[in-house]
């Protein structure tokens, strides 16, 4: 479907607001008009009173003026306040309705989304669909629906003027604006995607400041956003070229039309068919009816960028929506995984094979295995941040292929869960976990709301954060910059853990939380937390490399290229596994 249908459909709520606006628009116009047409009348006949001293009626057109200036302001006040409500309300039900389509779709197909790309569209191409009824729809309906009118209105003047008229307001109003936009469409779609572009290299050097600095290639980055800058420019420029010659063809035409007006009025009234005060009101009224289309250019020229960043906010919606989570609650029981096997929605390979697995509640099991063997992939499945795929587990009798669930909790199969029953009861601590830009206290109630700060103090005791947070000047209020700058790495790790710890889910998930610690602060958080685990009988997976932490589990998964290789404690793998060795030595 054209986005802009689709568009307007989005709009229906805000139909009666932006009927209304239109009504009001139409009437102020005409009040405006009217107002102009019995000026030019009023100034005429008290200029004729004047020189040739004969007495006047200006009450009547006094009282028609102020009638009319009286229509034209409350109008004009009326209908700015109704279309710029209908704007706001639209924008924010946009917002509202792109962000919650995209939520679901983000974990999913994360790889194929750039952020500083979902960025700019959600800010600036939202932004651009605000213009479409205030600058395209409104416009055009009131062009449309003032054409005939003023027409109409003019023939009672001279039929001749009035189809002059209709014709140099749709000249003007449509067919100019047309034939610009027929020749701009394709610089207009250029321009677009390469300010998304922009956006995109600004956001991304940004994040990547530091490194564009170490490796010495900022300069060459430069001249990437030179050269996207330099097209974008051209293509603006190309676009305001063009624009500058509609102005001039519109002034053109509309001044032709006056001169027109004005050859068709003169005669008139040398016949007698015209009394002479109405030719200058007559000129004036063809003056100002252009008001009626002077939008329009605009209108047209916004139209392509409006479809443009329609259909690339429709673009990404429109990725079918994974079907997850179901209406059950999560219940303590084991995690199982069955035979399972698991590729990405847009990949090939398999990443995960034949994983058989259980984790009893309570039980601490860590994964190892090297880059890439699927370990988080394991512990992101978990969190149901994609289907589940069946198992096909062959009976005893080898002859009949039976489906089981992938994965089940206290056998239920994952995909039937409530989502957020599922992530109440799992709380996963990932290798990229974020902070925000807000003070260490709201970070830490993101993950749990209602928690206290003896609480929080608790929590970052065991992750032992405590000592350094109390020597800052405004403790848990100190404001962290964006993404936690402000903390070193491994103060970011411990908040990000002590985040995991407030959820107080019933398995954690933990990937590489004691990564870039020292010895020391790793010993010192080892022991807090296993004695935490112990009191709360929590379960623990763990994705780690690090022997303190492998001592103490209760079963260790070695990994490798998506299968389990091995699994058994420390100790015994470390005497019976060559590879369980190698990984060790090699982290
Ligand atoms: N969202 C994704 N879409 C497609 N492929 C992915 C995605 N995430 C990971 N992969 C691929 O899946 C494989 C396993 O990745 P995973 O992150 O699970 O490995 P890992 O064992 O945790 O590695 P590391 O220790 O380096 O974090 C890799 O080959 C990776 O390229």
């Amino acid at each position: 479907m054209n986005p802009l249908v689709r568009l307007m459909k989005l709009l229906k709520p805000q139909l009666p607001l932006m009927l209304l606006g239109t009504l009001l628009s139409i009437i102020t116009i005409m009040a405006n008009i009217g107002l102009l047409a019995v000026s030019g009348w009023f100034i005429t006949i008290m200029a004729i009173a004047g020189l040739s001293g004969v007495t006047a009626n200006y009450f009547t057109p006094a009282a028609i003026i102020r009638f009319l200036a009286i229509v034209r302001t409350a109008g004009r006040y009326a209908e700015r306040l109704l279309t710029h409500r209908a704007t706001f309300n639209t924008l924010a039900a946009l917002r509202y309705y792109f962000y919650t389509r995209l939520e679901p779709l983000l974990p999913y197909y994360r790889v194929n989304f750039k952020s500083a790309d979902i960025l700019a569209r959600l800010q600036q191409d939202i932004d651009e669909l605000d213009n479409f009824y205030l600058r395209v729809l409104l416009p055009t309906f009131v062009a449309i629906c003032s054409i005939p009118l003023v027409g109409w209105g003019v023939s009672f003047i001279s039929s001749e003027l009035a189809l002059v008229i209709v014709g140099a307001l749709t000249l003007v109003g449509f067919v100019l604006p047309i034939f610009i936009l027929l020749l701009s469409k394709k610089r207009a779609q250029q321009q677009a995607k390469l300010s998304s572009e922009l956006k995109v290299e600004l956001v991304d050097g940004m994040a990547a400041m530091r490194e564009l600095l170490v490796y010495q290639i900022s300069h060459q980055y430069q001249q990437s956003i030179n050269r996207v800058s330099e097209s974008y420019h051209r293509a603006e420029l190309h676009l305001h070229r063009l624009q500058a010659l509609a102005t001039a063809l519109t002034f053109l035409a509309i001044n032709a039309t006056v001169f027109a007006s004005l050859y068709l009025l003169v005669p008139l009234v040398q016949i007698g068919d015209l009394k002479p005060e109405f030719v200058a009101s007559g000129a004036l009224l063809i003056l100002v009816c252009f008001e009626t289309v002077i939008n329009m250019p605009l209108a047209c020229q916004i139209l392509p960028k409006v479809h443009a960043s329609a259909a690339r906010l429709f673009e990404i919606i429109d990725k079918p929506i994974p079907d997850l989570g179901g209406d059950t609650l999560v219940t303590t029981g084991p995690i199982k995984f069955n035979n399972l096997s698991f590729t990405y929605p847009d990949g090939y390979a398999y990443v995960l094979k034949d994983i058989d697995l259980i984790i009893q509640q309570g039980d601490k099991i860590a994964i190892i295995g090297a880059s890439g063997a699927g370990k988080s992939t394991l512990a992101n499945l978990l969190m149901g941040f994609w289907p589940i795929p069946p198992s096909n587990n062959t009976s005893q009798s080898d002859i009949v292929d039976k489906l089981t669930p992938g994965i089940t909790i206290n056998d239920v199969d994952l995909n039937e869960l409530n989502t957020e029953s599922l992530r109440e009861h799992i709380a996963l601590m990932s290798q990229n976990s974020h902070l925000f830009h807000a003070t260490i206290g709201d970070n830490l109630r993101l993950a749990n709301p209602k928690v206290t700060e003896s609480q929080m103090r608790d929590v970052c005791q065991v992750v032992g954060l405590i000592d350094f947070i109390d020597e800052l000047e405004n403790g848990f209020k100190t404001w962290l910059g964006e993404t936690g700058s402000g903390l070193s790495g491994g103060q970011k790790q411990r908040l990000c853990l002590a985040q995991v710890l407030l959820r107080n889910a019933k398995v954690l998930v933990l990937d590489e939380p004691t990564k870039g610690l020292d010895r020391h602060s790793e010993r010192t958080i080892i022991t807090n937390l296993f004695q935490q685990l112990e009191q709360s009988q929590q379960s623990l997976l763990l994705i780690t490399h690090k022997p303190l932490m492998l001592q103490k589990m209760d079963k260790i998964i070695v990994m490798d290229e998506g299968t389990i290789v091995a699994q058994g404690d420390h100790k015994t793998l470390m005497e019976t596994n060559d590879y369980y060795r190698k990984l060790l030595n090699y982290f």
